[in-house]
């Protein structure tokens, strides 16, 4: 197992990466479900599920059929020529390690499903700009997906209004308020706004109305 209190979470831009994920069962399906929205996704496998005939047939998903353990290990290479990440997810562990082994000669990134490894992928919330990203490194995958599912009935859909509202009164406040800590202040007024946050449930012009009333009273109240 390895040490686990050296991971740490990264927003990674992936548009143009190329991932490989071996395997097209449950495991497989999940991953590529996961990329196929933000990377040029392959899953090169014996069979696909239901779902990933689907991607594959609308294009989401590059699907390529093949015996991985007949493949030659020039083959495998092919395949991950100039791969970001490679998933090795069939059900052979040994396969699973001959894929890894492969792939850690060209010190590409792997996601081993099947025991801890370098690269491990987290429960993920996505609503609008704000992603959330969850893992016990490797402890207890249930967890993940259990903490995924209570915070997602936090992150109301006022949450993506927010961060549009914050998103605009930043530009705002950088052509008007020179000082970086009074625009942090005035912002996180905003955020702890219940009439703000109120404001969403009539239109998201209430709210941006009362965010703009706390601005300008904040700054004819500030000794400027
Ligand atoms: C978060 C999530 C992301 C994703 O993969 O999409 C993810 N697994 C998910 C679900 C899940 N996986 C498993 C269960 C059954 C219950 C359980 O075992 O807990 C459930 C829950 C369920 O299905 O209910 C079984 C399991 N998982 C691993 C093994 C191998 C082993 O450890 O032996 C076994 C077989 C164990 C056995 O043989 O018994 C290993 C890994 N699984 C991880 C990620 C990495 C650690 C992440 C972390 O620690 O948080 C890691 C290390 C590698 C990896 O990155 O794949 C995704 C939830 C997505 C969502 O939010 O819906
Ligand atoms: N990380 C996780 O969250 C998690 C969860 C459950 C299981 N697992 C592990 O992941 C592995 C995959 O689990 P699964 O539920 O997706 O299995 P699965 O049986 O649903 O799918 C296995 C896939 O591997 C393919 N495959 C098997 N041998 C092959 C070969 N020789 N050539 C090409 N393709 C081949 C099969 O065609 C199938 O598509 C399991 O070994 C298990 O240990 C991980």
């Amino acid at each position: 197992m390895a040490e686990t209190n050296n991971f740490l979470p990264l927003m990674l831009d992936l548009s143009g990466r190329k991932i490989v994920i071996f395997g097209g069962g449950s495991v497989g399906e999940r991953k590529a479900k996961l990329f196929s929205g933000c990377a040029d996704t392959l899953v090169a496998s014996l069979e696909f599920s239901q779902d990933l005939q689907e991607l594959g047939a609308s294009g989401q998903v590059r699907l390529v059929r093949l015996d991985l353990l007949t493949a030659s290990d020039s083959e495998l290479r092919e395949l991950i020529s100039g791969a970001f990440l490679v998933i090795p997810a069939t059900s052979n562990f040994e396969l699973n390690q001959k894929i890894t082994a492969i792939a850690r000669e060209s010190d590409i990134l792997i996601n081993q499903v099947d025991t801890l490894g370098s690269v491990v992928i987290p429960s993920v919330i996505k609503r609008g700009d704000l992603v959330i990203g969850i893992s016990t490194l490797g402890h207890s995958p249930a967890v993940s997906k259990y903490t995924r599912r209570q915070i997602e009935g936090l992150v109301t859909p006022e949450y993506s209004d927010m961060i549009r509202l914050q998103d605009e009164l930043r530009s705002y406040l950088k052509k008007h308020v020179a000082e970086q800590r009074e625009r942090k202040a005035i912002l996180w007024k905003v955020l702890e706004s219940e009439a703000v946050w109120d404001g969403f449930s009539e239109s998201y012009e209430k709210a941006a109305e009362r965010a703009y009333a706390i601005i300008s009273s904040y700054l004819e109240h500030s000794d400027r």
